[in-house]
């Protein structure tokens, strides 16, 4: 079976082709600056040159149509028909607390989906719009979603609520949701079965750190705390979100500057994290400027570092305990500078680096601490998309 996965963003649109038989990657790509005249849609089909293509793509429809037409061209393509697409799965950032597994596209999900804008509305949107694309270019083809927050809806009632008044959880739902749980799931069993334990019997903090960044508190194989919130907002530094202030700071700035809730908001998770401290909103520049003696750069890495380490703390506390800590994502797999830092300043726990085996570059799961180690620290990259096809194909077959 051949698997279109797809992660439809407010103004992108990546996607990747699996065939499901040996879950191989046909093709992948994506679409970016939707909605402007001059579009961006870079197609990589495996064993064939990448195609970069500008163009007015006005729309998610539009993008998808031109998708499929790349995946069965002449000279780019790597299938003989569209129909040879036997199922797409969706990212879906937001599952509210409707979805602790992923589900097929019926009518009733798509309700709940759009339910859940008011709480996700950067992304469900999106993901919304990514669906119908879909169904108006492939009508007869079934889809899956796969919910950023499912496998965080393990976690206890006394971690999710905020101590606010209950009334605003009962009438809107306000409490922690946890988001990239995908990929949580995925490198805490990865980091296992590297390591040959039982996940059942670990302690393990799962450190996503890339644009959005969060840490997970996997213990005996569930999500027991995540550092993100009701929104992608809470937690840790990111590229351009703030994480964790004292609330008190939001109606503060609103008076003081007279913002609106939109331009707070906007404030709070576009123009915040390394861009308000450094004017770089990419670890790899906010890294760059840095070597370069650029001041602002490194404390705004310092900073990052920093909150990155507490919630590694905090972690162990919540779990009375820690066998393994996981870095993954864009800065997680690629920074060997902030893995060297976040764990230098973790030596009361008895993590102990291995700076050689730190500056490894490789895309398999590697471990970087010394024999030892209290802790095994591990790089495991992270695959999201596979999750994604494994249980669009799962529940297709079905
Ligand atoms: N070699 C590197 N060193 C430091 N940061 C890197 C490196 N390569 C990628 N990154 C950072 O990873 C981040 C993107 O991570 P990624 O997981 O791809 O994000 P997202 O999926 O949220 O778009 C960017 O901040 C980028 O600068
Ligand atoms: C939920 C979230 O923050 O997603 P991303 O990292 O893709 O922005
Ligand atoms: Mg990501």
């Amino acid at each position: 079976m051949k698997v279109l996965v797809i992660n439809a963003g407010s103004s992108s649109l990546k996607y990747q082709l699996y065939d499901m038989k040996d879950e191989s990657v046909l093709a992948a790509g994506r679409v970016e600056r939707i909605g402007m005249d001059t579009a961006i849609l870079t197609h990589e089909p495996t064993g064939k040159a990448e195609v970069r293509e500008v163009s007015e793509i006005l729309d998610h429809t539009t993008a998808i149509r031109k998708v499929l037409g790349l995946l069965v061209h002449k000279e780019h393509g790597v299938l003989d028909s569209i129909a040879d697409i036997e199922a797409v799965g969706h990212r879906v950032v937001h599952g509210g607390e409707s979805f602790r597994e992923s589900a097929i596209v019926t009518p009733e999900v798509k309700q709940e989906i759009k339910r859940l804008f008011d709480l996700a509305p950067l992304h469900n949107p999106a993901h919304m719009m990514g669906i119908q694309a879909v169904e108006s270019n492939l009508p007869d083809v079934p889809q899956a979603v796969v919910f950023d927050t499912a496998f965080h809806q393990t976690m206890d009632r006394n971690v999710y609520l905020y101590p606010i008044p209950l009334a605003l959880y009962r009438r809107h739902k306000i409490r922690k949701y946890g988001f990239h749980g995908t990929s949580h799931m995925y490198v805490s069993r990865q980091a296992a079965a590297f390591l040959g334990r039982p996940i059942e019997e670990m302690k393990i903090v799962t450190c996503h750190i890339g644009n959005g960044a969060s840490v997970t508190a996997v213990k005996g194989g569930r999500s027991v705390d995540t550092s993100m919130g009701m929104t992608p907002l809470e937690g840790l530094m990111m590229g351009t979100r703030s994480g964790d202030l004292d609330p008190a700071v939001v109606p503060f700035a609103m008076g003081k500057e007279d913002l609106t809730i939109g331009e707070v908001s906007s404030m709070l998770n576009k123009h915040s994290g390394l861009l308000a401290i450094s004017g770089m909103g990419d670890m790899r520049e906010v890294q760059d400027a840095m070597e370069n003696g650029d001041a602002n750069a490194k404390l705004a890495f310092e900073m990052y570092e920093y909150r990155l380490r507490k919630y590694i703390g905090a972690y162990a506390a919540a779990m009375n305990g820690l066998d393994a800590i996981v870095f993954t994502a864009g800065v997680g797999e690629n920074s060997w500078l902030l893995r060297a830092r976040t764990c230098l300043n973790l030596s009361y726990l008895g993590v102990e680096l291995d700076p050689e085996a730190n500056l490894v570059r490789s895309k398999e799961a590697r471990r970087i601490s010394t024999a030892n180690s209290k802790i095994d620290v591990l790089v495991v990259p992270t695959n999201e998309e596979l999750v994604i096809a494994r249980d669009t194909y799962e529940l297709v077959k079905k």
